[in-house]
């Protein structure tokens, strides 16, 4: 499922025109009729309706919405929130087959009036600005959201809520606020940014006759439960542990032993054929008991902390993962310097690894083999330079920038979580909740993704996968089990064999 900016809908929109012949009525007959159909599951016959409608072809979603309603017997009041002349075109249309229908609309005179409807409505259908909104909301549509946003009703929204930018970058804006939204066609950008989400409330997408096949491609898509059943590597009959890759990972201190346990034992719980621990040796009593199908190297140490710069111990494995609870000592710098330099192997490089790895990002780009990093925005503020509220605010252009200037694989953490590929390809993983924001999920998260990163070719399928099992973990979880209060990161790890038994009938 594509993710799309504004301009990229446009571009769609105008494909639909040039290369199937699909005329913007058309379209948006069927986007309204769409809409109507998924808002109806909310909508009770006794429930009082109002339509907003605006100038734009979201208002023109509005009068097929509208229309399609009243003819099925809803009790709707469409109201026109701005003055005739302003309607044209594929809007122009619409208002006129909903006239000739034998319905009629309300013009817009004052807050007053609409506020006398408002009083009376259970539920308000927002259709007065889409993808075409610029800057911040003018009167009268200003006035009329802020009246809206202070009621008691059930607000829905068509596309998107009007005044709530579909790209990235912006901040300064005010929102019809939605309890419901149906998107059309596809999820805009700004329904992953952190800022703008909430202003969706639910969501669902609708699909309204777009030519899929003669569609502009978009480097930038949701990855879903579905794509997991899809890529997820059969495990072959015939297979022995050495096809499910030999990882080594790197971390953990005689202070902070748990984080390579924790990411130790949810790798292993993923499926990777053999796992060997590199720490320091006074942490090895107290990790092992977690792990014990696991083997250990014990590296050199400084104060209970890695350090040193062998690598030599470190060959021979088809992959690394390297930082959990690996301190943030100038020896543990000097070794993540080394490892990074020497191993060629592909690396996912996560928490205190990524501390460090801000002096040494040159050296990153110059490997031959795949880097992974997975930080969260503060960790991801702190290798770029940028505050955390400019990764927030644009997370999809921050991480293509990072990608590409430095040759990595990015795992960009947070709710919505943001995947790209040093060429610019880019994932979303919406899956997991609350429960997991607490320390240690990361860790948990980062031994999932380096098993997946040994079981198949494909990087960005490994990401994404692990992502969406670490996520829908938790989903189950509290579901079923835990709250998401109590929910512990190792929860999650014992979780996985349920997630492994039915997410796939490859993985069996
Ligand atoms: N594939 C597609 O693309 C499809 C698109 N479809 C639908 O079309 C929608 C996009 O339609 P769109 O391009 O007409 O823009 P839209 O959001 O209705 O707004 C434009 C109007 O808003 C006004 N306006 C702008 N800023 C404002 C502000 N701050 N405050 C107040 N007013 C402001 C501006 O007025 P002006 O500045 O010109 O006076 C202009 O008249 C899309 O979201 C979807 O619902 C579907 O029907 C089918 C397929
Ligand atoms: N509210 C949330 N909804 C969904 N996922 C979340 C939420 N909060 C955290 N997560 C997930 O939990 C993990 C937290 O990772 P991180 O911040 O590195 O934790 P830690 O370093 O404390 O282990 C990430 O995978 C992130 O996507
Ligand atoms: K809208």
């Amino acid at each position: 499922m594509d993710i799309v900016t504004a301009q990229e809908m446009y571009e769609w929109d105008r494909a639909a025109l040039d290369a199937a012949g699909i005329e913007g009525k058309m379209l948006m007959e069927s986007a309204g009729r769409a809409v109507a159909d998924d808002m109806v599951r909310h909508i009770r016959k006794q429930d009082k309706v109002i339509v907003l409608i605006g100038s734009g072809n979201n208002g023109g979603d509005g009068f097929v919405i509208a229309r399609t309603l009243l003819n099925r017997g809803y009790d709707i009041e469409a109201w026109q929130v701005v003055p005739d002349e302003k309607i044209t075109g594929d809007a122009r249309v619409h208002k006129e087959i909903f006239m000739a229908s034998g319905f009629s609309v309300r013009p817009y005179s004052s807050l007053e009036k609409l506020m006398q409807s408002f009083q009376r409505a259970d539920i308000i259908i927002d259709a007065m600005l889409g993808i075409g909104v610029k800057g911040r909301l003018r009167n009268p549509i200003a006035e009329i959201v802020e009246a809206a946003n202070g009621l008691s009703v059930f607000r829905m929204a068509v596309d998107l809520p009007s005044g709530l930018p579909a790209d990235e970058g912006i901040v300064d804006f005010d929102a019809f606020h939605a309890d419901y939204t149906t998107v059309i066609a596809a999820p805009k950008m700004s329904a992953f940014l952190q800022h703008t989400r909430p202003y969706y409330g639910d969501y669902r997408i609708v699909e309204i006759g777009l030519p899929t096949r003669k569609l502009p491609p978009v480097n930038r898509g949701l990855w879903r439960k579905e794509d997991v059943r899809r890529t997820l590597p059969v495990r072959g009959k015939n297979s022995h542990k050495g096809s499910h890759g030999k990882g080594v990972m790197v971390g953990g201190s005689l202070l902070m032993p748990g984080s390579i346990a924790m990411a130790g034992r949810a790798a292993l719980r993923s499926g990777v054929g053999l796992l060997t621990i590199a720490t320091v040796e006074r942490a090895i009593s107290s990790i092992s008991p977690y792990l014990q199908e696991a083997t250990f190297v014990d590296m050199e140490e400084k104060e209970g902390a890695l350090t040193g710069q062998a690598t030599d111990q470190l060959s021979g494995y088809d992959g690394v993962a390297i930082g959990m609870g690996m301190g943030r000592t100038r020896g543990a710098k000097r070794l993540l310097e080394a490892i990074v330099q020497g191993v060629d192997a592909p690396m996912l490089i996560d928490a205190d690894g990524l501390y460090h790895l801000k002096e040494i990002l040159d050296v990153v780009k110059e490997r031959q083999s795949p880097t992974v990093l997975t930080p969260h925005p503060g960790e991801f503020a702190h290798l770029t330079g940028l505050s955390i509220r400019d990764v927030l605010q644009s997370p999809f252009s921050c991480s293509r920038e990072f990608a590409a200037k430095y040759g990595v694989y990015l795992v960009l953490k947070g709710p919505s979580t943001i995947i790209t590929s040093p060429d610019g390809k880019q994932r979303v993983d919406v899956s997991g909740n609350a429960g997991l924001a607490k320390g240690g999920s990361g860790d948990v998260l980062s031994g999932i993704l380096f098993a997946m990163m040994l079981q198949t070719d494909s990087l960005m399928d490994a990401l994404g996968n692990g992502c969406v099992i670490h996520g829908c973990t938790a989903e189950s979880l509290t579901e079923e089990k835990h709250s998401k209060t109590d929910l512990l990161a190792s929860d999650v790890i014992e979780g996985l064999s349920r997630t492994f038994r039915t997410i796939s009938s490859a993985s069996r």
